[in-house]
């Protein structure tokens, strides 16, 4: 994996109930300009609290860039952003000081590290994801400038499907659906799942477009394996298809190659990657994510002491994560291809000369 500082990175910090989260992000090419207006928007996109498919916890997400930005410029030096917590309300997290959630990372958290921030999860916990989102939105600002777009939508919730994609409808939807002929229907889904005390699961699509032939490397930073990567690394994701993947286990070779013409590929099948490289084609992500794990149910669980329980938790939760997770997954996805942009830059003798002006 690349390392911090070289080429496009960004880490993370922060805890969802501490002081603050934020991020740093590094190698972004000087002279970017940098909208600090646009940031705040995509962080708009994923912020809490704004409607009943959300959690109720109300935070509005104020992003402030401590460095690396002069006179609206990128400097080449490191972009620190901060975004306060304001909306804790961490006694409402008592109740789980000494107990594990099913499905969340108490447990694993408790077992790895010996000690854990119980206050909604501390850092496992996905208030985290702003500060990616935060990051993701300096990735798409430099990808602006190439041409190259990043946008996302939910296309299934609670198995309710959608028959087509449109990838403009999520500026008008609620929920971010791609469909509006079953918004309404995924819409009752999460309200009745939450009337129960429960959650459901959802599946983000992924469009990137106007990329370059040839983003990604033959053995290790394949295209493909760094956004499954980069997708997998998202709170909730279990699940990562590269355009008809699964689909395409299903057929004939003769029904899932996409013909070639001298003008392009008749479809678009692989996704827009062969061979770990980018074709030129949209590349296309199906991101799955489970279902909440945290439910006002009263579930079986044991404690930090080995004594077995039934509890039901308080706290603010998503009811369905995939909506306001179909926002990380641009910005993770924005953060990876502004990362290869610049990985590639170097991979022929022409890029180098032309970068030298030679
Ligand atoms: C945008 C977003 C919001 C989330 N909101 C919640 C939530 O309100 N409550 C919860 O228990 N999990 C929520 N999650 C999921 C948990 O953070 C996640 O399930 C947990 O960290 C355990 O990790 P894992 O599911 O990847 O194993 C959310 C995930 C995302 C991406
Ligand atoms: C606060 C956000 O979402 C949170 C994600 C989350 C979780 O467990 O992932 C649990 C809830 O918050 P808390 O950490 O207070 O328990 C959500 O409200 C946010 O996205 O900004």
């Amino acid at each position: 994996m690349n390392r911090f500082g070289i080429r496009f990175s960004f880490t993370t910090f922060g805890e969802s109930h501490g002081k603050a989260i934020g991020c740093v992000v590094d190698g972004v090419p000087a002279g970017l300009t940098i909208d600090e207006a646009y940031i705040q928007r995509e962080l708009d996109r994923r912020k809490p609290g704004q409607n009943a498919y959300a959690t109720a916890r109300k935070e509005e997400d104020t992003v402030e860039i401590l460095s690396g930005v002069f006179e609206g410029k990128s400097t080449g030096t490191p972009i620190a952003m901060v975004i306060y917590n304001t909306n804790q309300k961490s006694k409402d997290y008592s109740n789980i000081k000494d107990i594990f959630r099913p499905g969340h990372a108490d447990y694993t958290y408790w077992h790895k590290y010996g000690i854990r921030d119980y206050r909604g999860g501390g850092r496992s916990s996905a208030r985290e994801t702003a500060a990616r989102v935060a990051a993701g939105a300096i990735a798409k600002l430099m990808l602006r400038e190439v041409g190259i777009t990043v946008k996302s939508g939910i296309s299934e919730i609670a198995g309710i499907a959608a028959s087509s994609f449109d990838f403009d409808h999520v500026l008008t939807s609620e929920i971010y659906a791609l469909d509006p002929s079953v918004e309404q229907a995924q819409k009752d889904a999460i309200l009745l799942a939450k009337n129960d005390h429960d959650s459901v699961g959802g599946v983000a699509q992924v469009r990137i477009e106007n990329l370059p032939v040839g983003l990604g490397e033959p053995l290790y930073y394949k295209l493909d394996a760094v956004l499954a990567d980069a997708m997998m690394g998202i709170n909730a994701v279990k699940a990562v298809e590269i355009g008809d993947g699964l689909l395409g286990t299903r057929l004939h070779g003769s029904e899932n190659n996409d013909p070639i013409r001298h003008s392009g590929f008749e479809s678009n099948h692989s996704g827009g990657i062969l061979g770990g490289i980018s074709n030129g084609d949209a590349v296309r992500l199906s991101v799955y994510f489970k279902p909440t794990p945290s439910i006002f149910r009263e579930q079986h669980t044991t404690t930090t002491e080995g004594e077995d329980v039934d509890f039901a938790l308080k706290g603010r939760h998503d009811p369905c994560v995939a909506i306001r997770g179909s926002v990380v997954c641009e910005a993770m996805a924005a953060l990876v291809v502004a990362d290869m942009l610049l990985l590639n830059m170097g991979r022929t003798i022409e890029g180098v000369a032309r970068y030298y002006h030679v």
